[in-house]
């Protein structure tokens, strides 16, 4: 079956122990993605390595600053990994485009949807996008916990099928990977344990966010209807087990996929403008199996200065989160109409998202 399948690569994955890059695994790669391709499979790659190229063509006085360090390494670095990719594409006769995107990118709709058509538009005429965070813009708080947060949110907007992340282990293990006595996990049901308890918090060299962004994603998006693969981008033909199935890894098994609008707000928690505090009466007709709005007859109080179309969070009278929507108009109408009947709904069914409280 052709599938949509974001691949993203990790730092570690492209460098070897000495930090120079490691043409031979990116050429690897890109044939095996190349042949995923010409399978069938249309193919999104989101790649890190942009620092770790930079840090190896200029070494900067140990005393500037961590983020003038990020900035300057992978505005450099970025050259060398888009040319390189650029051309052993070309070598197999296939083209790249390149996408350098924030966090901001994906918290605007209007944004969100230019960037939704563009990787439409790409994959159309048949080009793979590379896409890397903008690391000389992004910042503090315009920055993704690293590239495993922003692979996840590209997969959720393309509506991809899979999603594999690799890295530089086979996937999460019980315990430490340098554990010889730590066992692989290589099935995640829909009933997802508790895995947290056995990721440590330490990274490979020049990875970012680590393990545990990787099991979020990884979580977040298999609920999305998204199957993920967290796997090793250091073993020959990783993709070609992938397509076949003979894939060493830790694999998520995909949900329900839900409507596409609803994966954009299920992503949107982190940016939401205000707060609505719904009653009883309405949280149990939101959880009910009955296709439901949120309407203000229900709301109790809204919180925050959103704007029509601002991502709000939902919670009941306890203060527990029941979902996300987008709101229908802003906070001084919802402030009008609170508690009353016959009035529009603040969010409508269909762009609102409710997590799956057990
Ligand atoms: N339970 C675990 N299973 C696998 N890896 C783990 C675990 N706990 C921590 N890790 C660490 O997570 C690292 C991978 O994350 P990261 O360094 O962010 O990689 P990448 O650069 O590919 O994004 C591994 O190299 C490993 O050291
Ligand atoms: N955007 C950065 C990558 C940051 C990141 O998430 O790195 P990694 O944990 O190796 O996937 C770069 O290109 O260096």
């Amino acid at each position: 079956m052709a599938k949509t399948v974001v691949i993203k690569i990790g730092s570690n994955v492209l460098t070897q122990d000495d930090g120079t890059p490691d043409h031979n695994r990116m050429a690897s790669l890109v044939s095996q993605m190349v042949f995923l391709k010409e399978i069938g499979h249309q193919i999104v790659l989101v790649t890190s390595g942009a620092v770790a190229f930079g840090r190896k063509a200029l070494p900067l006085n140990p005393k500037t600053d961590s983020i003038t360090k990020k900035q300057v390494w992978a505005s450099i670095g970025q050259i060398e990994l888009i040319r390189s990719y650029k051309n052993l594409f070309l070598e197999k006769g296939h083209t790249v485009a390149q996408l350098m995107v924030t966090k901001e990118d994906f918290r605007d709709r209007v944004h969100y949807l230019n960037m939704k058509n563009c990787l439409d538009g790409l994959l159309k005429n048949q080009v793979i996008p590379v896409i890397n965070e903008n690391d000389a813009v992004a910042v503090t708080e315009l920055m993704f916990t690293d590239n495993d947060e922003l692979a996840g949110l590209v997969a959720a907007m393309i509506d991809a099928n899979s999603l594999v992340l690799l890295t530089n282990v086979d996937g999460i293990y019980k315990g430490h990977p340098s554990d010889p006595s730590s066992e692989l996990i290589t099935k995640v049901g829909r009933q997802v344990p508790d895995l947290s308890q056995y990721i440590t918090t330490g990274k490979s060299s020049f990875g970012r966010g680590g393990m545990l962004t990787k099991m979020t994603m990884a979580k977040k998006s298999a609920d999305l209807g998204i199957e993920v693969l967290i796997a090793n981008g250091k073993r020959d033909d990783v993709l070609k087990g992938f397509a076949d199935g003979t894939l060493v890894c830790t694999y998520f098994e995909p949900g329900k996929t839900r409507h596409n609008q609803k994966k954009w707000i299920a992503h949107s928690e982190n940016y939401s403008k205000g707060e609505v505090v719904v009653n009883e009466g309405a949280k149990n007709a939101l959880n009910s199996q009955k296709i439901t709005s949120l309407l203000p007859i229900g709301i109790v109080a809204a919180k925050g200065d959103f704007l029509k179309g601002d991502i709000i969070r939902i919670v009941d009278e306890a203060g527990q989160i029941l979902g996300l929507g987008k709101a229908e108009y802003g906070a001084s109408s919802a402030a009008e109409k609170i508690g009353q009947p016959h009035q529009r709904p603040l969010v409508h069914y269909d762009y609102l998202y409710l997590y799956d409280l057990k």
